[in-house]
């Protein structure tokens, strides 16, 4: 069946915390959605603020393909005649196809909220629904409460559903705006609904009971054919359904049409568009679309899911755009480890011993507090060392780091390394901003003669993690690094209860992984190691 999707992130979205968009931002996400098939695009209050206001102007330049732009608004205000109600007026100035306008349903909210008798709000959503018909638009009338309120009131919440109908709506969405509503009992409604009113009726969901995506496809189960969310489930308090998830069960579990499948390999990369404008991360668990939403660590998992991926994978990731993972852990089992040396293209390059052996010498440093989920840098170093034995380039002898600080003039730092080369012994001093810089400028300083291609390998994030606090300032940390050398970025880890030797482990370890690499020529490794590496 047709069901159609109408996505609110660029109004209900930014009433979420923390969720902001600027104009441009709204414009850019307009577009995406466009692209991404979405059938309506509500993009905010025109009356409400003047960035709405100027969002509305800028986007009649947009050419949408496919999407119509709905504008959002209220049934006009109880003082006001409709045609003076700024408000409404301010809908129509937004010169949209479509506008949306939110009514009353809760008799509660008639008499204590508005402060009108529960005729009169009937009259507002009629007039202010008549009036936009009208003018020509398209109107879809969202009952807000309309849940609570039929179950407050059932004869006045639908009502209010004729009031809307009688003056032309073209769709009826029925809100759960509290977000309280059980599944079983939604339907139950919905389905009343549904025998009572012919034409296009929508669901409008909140997540306050993490209800909101079931709700909304138990209400398509029971005939409604027009589908309101946000992405990644930004929205007022805990949230709206979230569109890319109800998309995706949509038409991958129930063989509905919204987006079409092609689209749909898109919706993982627009849900992560998104997500970088509103400068929130896609939580990695987020159904479909999510980092973890395919990654696989359990050792039991992995070795079925390389005999065939439908043991522990709902539908194929890429049917989202998404992409399968394995995760390096204490947990893992050889499937892990064959699976990460397939993904190299050298899983025949490694005796079953040799596999054995990795696994172990994993096992024992997440024992040790390693974390090569976070660093497969550290990982793949171990299977180039396990691939060529012997071959580390450069011997640390010693390293020594001092900083000196007196009173208020700022720290000085300095540090010394002797490293054996080719049997050759190298040292270095060098002064830098602080104890890592200081070392790595020392590294690069003895080893760039022989090994000039390093210089391109630079530090890009540094987090530290006490391991266990039970020993206080002597506590055991892990610092993971990450590095980039202009073409991928990684990680590499190190632990020791001092700080400086875990970094210098670190450090050295990114070093060598990059020798290993511009080394080993093979370009299969090359290539899917690019798969984990991030672009840059
Ligand atoms: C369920 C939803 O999510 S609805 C959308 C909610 N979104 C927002 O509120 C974000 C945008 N809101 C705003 O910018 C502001 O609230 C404005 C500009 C709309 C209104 O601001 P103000 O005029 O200062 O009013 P305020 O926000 O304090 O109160 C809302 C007013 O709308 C009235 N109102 C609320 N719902 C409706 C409705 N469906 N129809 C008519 N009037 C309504 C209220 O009675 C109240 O008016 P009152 O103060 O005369 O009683
Ligand atoms: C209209 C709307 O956003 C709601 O009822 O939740």
């Amino acid at each position: 069946m047709r069901i159609w999707t109408f996505d609110t992130t660029l109004r209900d979205g930014t009433q979420g915390e923390a969720v902001s968009f600027s104009v441009e931002d709204k414009l850019l996400i307009t577009q995406k959605l466009d692209e991404l098939g979405i059938d309506y695009i509500e993009g905010g209050w025109p009356m409400s603020n003047p960035k709405d206001k100027e969002f509305f102007l800028k986007a009649r330049e947009l050419k949408l393909k496919h999407a119509k732009l709905t504008a959002f608004g209220a049934t006009r205000f109880a003082r006001n005649p409709v045609e003076k109600d700024s408000n409404v007026l301010a809908l129509l100035e937004a010169e949209t196809p479509v506008i949306s306008i939110f009514g009353k349903t809760w008799d509660i909210h008639a008499t204590r909220v508005l402060g009108i008798s529960l005729e009169e709000n009937l009259t507002l959503i009629a007039d202010t629904v008549r009036f936009l018909k009208d003018h020509g638009r398209e109107v879809v009338y969202d009952a807000e409460h309309f849940f609570d309120g039929y179950q407050a009131n059932a004869d006045y919440a639908l009502s209010t559903l004729e009031a809307a109908k009688e003056a032309g709506a073209d769709v009826l969405c029925l809100c759960d705006t509290n977000g309280g509503t059980l599944t079983h009992r939604l339907a139950e409604i919905v389905s009343i609904v549904r025998e009572r009113f012919d034409g296009i009726l929508g669901i409008h969901c909140h997540n306050d009971c993490d209800l909101a995506v079931a709700n909304t496809m138990a209400a398509v189960d029971q005939g409604v054919t027009h589908v309101q969310g946000c992405m990644n489930g930004y929205g007022e308090r805990c949230g709206n359904a979230n569109l890319s998830s109800v998309i995706a069960n949509l038409e991958a579990k129930l063989g509905h049409s919204t987006i079409g499948p092609e689209k749909l390999t898109s919706l993982t990369s627009v849900a992560h568009y998104i997500a970088e404008l509103a400068n929130l991360p896609v939580p990695a668990g987020q159904p479909f679309v999510g980092r973890s939403a395919f990654a696989h660590k359990g050792g039991v998992h992995v070795s079925a899911v390389l005999k065939d991926s439908i043991t522990y994978e709902h539908i194929r990731p890429s049917v989202v755009g998404n992409r399968q993972r394995v995760l390096l852990s204490d947990l893992s089992g050889r499937g892990n480890i064959l699976y990460k040396l397939q993904q190299y293209g050298i899983g025949d390059r490694l005796k079953d011993d040799a596999k054995r052996e990795l696994l172990d010498r994993m096992k024992t440093m997440e024992y040790l507090g390693y974390e090569l989920e976070a660093a497969e840098g550290t990982f793949e170093l171990l299977v180039r060392e396990a691939l060529q034995p012997g071959m580390h380039f450069f011997e640390v002898v010693s390293f020594e780091v001092g900083t000196r600080m007196i009173g208020s003039r700022p720290s000085e730092t300095t540090a010394t390394i002797i490293l054996r080369i080719n049997e050759a012994i190298h040292s270095a001093t060098a002064s830098g901003e602080g104890p890592m810089n200081a070392l790595d400028l020392c590294l690069r300083q003895c080893i760039s003669a022989t090994y000039p291609a390093i210089a391109s390998v630079r530090l890009t994030d540094y987090k530290v993690r006490v391991i266990s606090t039970e020993k206080g300032t002597a506590s055991k940390v892990r610092v993971l690094v990450e590095w980039s050398d202009h073409r991928r970025s990684w990680a590499t880890v190190g632990v020791s209860d001092n700080v400086l030797e875990a970094s210098w482990n670190a450090l050295v370890d990114a070093i060598r992984l990059e020798l290993m690499r511009l080394a080993d020529k093979d370009e299969s490794i090359e290539k899917a190691v690019e798969d984990y590496c991030w672009g840059v």
